[in-house]
């Protein structure tokens, strides 16, 4: 089976084109294959670009435990690239179908090949969180719960898929925040107020426009990079009064930068999209 390695800052994924070739008969186990940093690929999990009767294309996401998402932000770019660099919608303007629907990409073509997407990621879906105890006066979508002896409060956004954004202090990222997320992260994907488990992020405020965030994503575990856990982000920052509708997440593996518009309520995030090499994988 060909494939292509692409990432998003360095959320990295193992893309097959499923438009011209057949699709893999079980795309949860190939993914857990492919993922393994060892003995596979090395990936955080598996993406097919498919045939779309909606749109130019249809992304499917699987993450490296071979779980299947609704939507993935730095996938979703690479998808776009994909789709205009190998020719199957040589266009600046795209439209992808996903698990929540069909959305909108802006392209940069530089010397023929796409740089970087600007996605309009659609509206927020402020599920709210069936968690026992809310904080007084906040609207569902914040709560406070306790995990595995740790209390945290949480303001959960959807973006199609689920995400729990927690506001840390600066001491949680003097340390190595790599541990803490580790160790936190699992207690929070796997709480029982999110049946469908949960994507965690750890946010640090430095101004109301700028924060720095850590992600353990449902699934794949610390990735560098979470687009649609940036955007959720972006909206818990105005959720809560913290950040403004303009965002410049830092992330390890680089920046995005969100915007939630009032006159839409969509939510756009713009970032990069790098092909890093093709490849064949001895089908199974
Ligand atoms: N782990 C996520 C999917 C990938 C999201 C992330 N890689 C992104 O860029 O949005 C989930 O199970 O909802």
């Amino acid at each position: 089976m060909r494939f292509t390695k692409m990432h998003g800052l360095g959320n990295d994924y193992v893309y097959v084109d499923c438009v011209r070739t057949r699709p893999p008969a079980n795309p949860a186990q190939l993914s857990q294959a492919v993922s393994d940093r060892h003995f596979g690929i090395g990936a955080d999990g598996l993406i097919l670009i498919c045939p779309s009767e909606r749109a130019d294309a249809r992304m499917r996401m699987f993450n490296a435990d071979g779980s299947e998402s609704e939507m993935c932000g730095n996938g979703i770019r690479c998808v776009a690239k994909f789709v205009h660099d190998h020719g199957i919608a040589t266009k600046s303007r795209l439209t992808i179908e996903t698990g929540r629907g069909v959305l909108g990409l802006d392209l940069e073509v530089r010397d023929g090949k796409a740089v970087r997407v600007r996605v309009n990621m659609g509206e927020p879906i402020l599920e709210s969180a069936k968690i026992p105890t809310t904080l007084p006066g906040d609207p569902p979508v914040n709560a406070k719960l306790v995990a595995g002896g740790t209390t945290f409060e949480v303001t959960c956004v959807s973006m199609g898929n689920p995400h729990a954004v927690v506001y840390a202090g600066d001491e949680f990222f003097r340390t190595d925040t790599r541990d803490l997320v580790a160790e936190l992260g699992p207690k929070l994907e796997y709480h029982e107020a999110f049946p469908r488990r949960i994507n965690a992020h750890f946010v640090r405020v430095h101004s109301p426009s700028e924060v720095t965030m850590r992600t353990w994503e449902r699934g794949s575990g610390i990735t560098l990079a979470c687009g649609t856990g940036a955007c959720s982000v972006c909206v818990a920052g105005v959720l809560t009064g913290r950040t403004g509708r303009k965002l410049l997440a830092h992330l390890p593996g680089g920046d995005l930068e969100l915007e939630w518009a009032e006159a839409d309520n969509c939510v756009y995030m713009t970032g990069p999209a790098t092909e890093v090499f093709t490849g064949e994988w001895p089908t199974a």
